[in-house]
């Protein structure tokens, strides 16, 4: 192995630049040539490789966003794309492509597998999101929890003054990690998120025996879902059942942006050394991701096809905790 590529893919994660700084520090170390793939999928099937050295990755571990820039490539969900991507790889003389982005990144990765005889290919998790099978944590959720758990503690002092009912929508997708986990953080009264059906009644009802108990206000967080804008319609009914004064704040992509937190550079950095040292060792078409406190390495077909779940414990204790 003499050349690797690097790239990143789908939403920009905060801890993305730690980890391409690890993989190009670590790549350097072991006598590999370094490139940089711009701009995710649509800089591969451009072929838009430029070389990284120790001086491009200076100065970058504190920074946000990702200095290689990514997409939502529309091509790399055709397979005339993926070719297209595929000989580029061959052009650009690669020996292996490390890929950070979420689970979309890595289903067209599978996909390019399949479709050409391509150099080896090894996955680090990289989304707000959360949302990949075979890591506890991916790069940039730390930093965006953070974010809404800090915006959920500056409504709390308004919604208290004015005695008022807030519905905060953060950014997950169809899945529930930053809801559940800033709502915790941030003491939410009620939850939304996809993984359970939205009631109504409930969150109302809840909302009504706080009130009861004392309450003069109440938070509401709730997770986006396939539709952002959601909580508008959820604060709709839910204000006329309780004829309460209610507002909406959509967190939007206030939640991706910022210098990304100390776990988001620490797990950053190590998933970075860890999946150049995965090519070295020979591994293919698989994600670095970190599990239990251990390294360890999935296919990458399995961080898609299966479903990572919401931790149980944290689902069990929030109601407790809002009451
Ligand atoms: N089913 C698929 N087939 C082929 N390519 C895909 C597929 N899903 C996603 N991709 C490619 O991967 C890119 C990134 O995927 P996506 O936009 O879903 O973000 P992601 O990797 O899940 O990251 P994030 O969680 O931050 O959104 C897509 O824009 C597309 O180019
Ligand atoms: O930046 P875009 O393309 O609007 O995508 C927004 C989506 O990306 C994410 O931030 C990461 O997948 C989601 O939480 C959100 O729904």
């Amino acid at each position: 192995m003499k050349r690797i590529g690097i790239l990143t893919s789908g939403g920009d994660a905060p801890g993305m630049n730690a980890c391409i700084r690890a993989a190009v520090r670590t790549g350097l170390a072991n006598d590999l040539a370094v490139v940089g793939i711009r701009r995710g999928y649509t800089g591969l099937i451009a072929g838009d490789g430029v070389p990284l050295d120790r001086r491009a990755i200076r100065n970058t571990i504190h920074m946000g966003g990702t200095i290689l820039e990514t997409s939502r490539s529309p091509d790399f969900y055709t397979r005339e794309g993926r070719l297209k991507a595929a000989e580029a790889i061959e052009r650009l003389g690669l020996d292996g492509i490390i890929l950070i982005g979420g689970e979309g990144t890595f289903h067209g990765a599978s996909l390019l597998a399949a479709d050409a005889d391509t150099a080896p290919l090894v996955g680090v998790p990289g989304s707000i999101d959360n949302d990949v099978y075979g890591t506890d944590y991916c790069i940039g959720f730390d930093t965006a929890a953070n974010c809404a758990v800090e915006a959920i503690d500056r409504i709390r002092d308004t919604a208290r003054s004015h005695e008022r009912l807030f519905f905060i929508e953060v950014m997950g997708r169809t899945a529930g990690f930053l809801a559940l986990e800033s709502g915790i953080a941030g003491g939410a009264e009620e939850l939304v998120i996809p993984e359970e059906e939205v009631s109504i009644a409930r969150i109302s009802e809840r909302i009504r025996a706080g009130f009861i108990t004392g309450k003069k206000s109440a938070i509401v967080v709730v997770a986006e879902g396939k539709t952002p804008g959601v909580s508008f319609e959820i604060a709709r009914e839910v204000g006329e059942r309780l004829n309460f004064d209610s507002r909406v704040v959509v967190l939007g992509h206030l939640q991706r942006g910022g210098p990304p937190t100390l776990r988001d550079r620490v797990l950053g950095s190590l998933l970075g050394v860890a999946s150049v040292e995965a090519l070295l060792e020979g591994q293919r078409e698989c994600m670095v991701g970190e599990v239990g406190g251990n390294l360890r390495c999935t296919p990458l077909e399995e961080t898609w096809q299966k479903k990572k779940p919401l931790n149980e414990d944290l689902v069990r204790i929030f109601p407790f905790l809002s009451e």
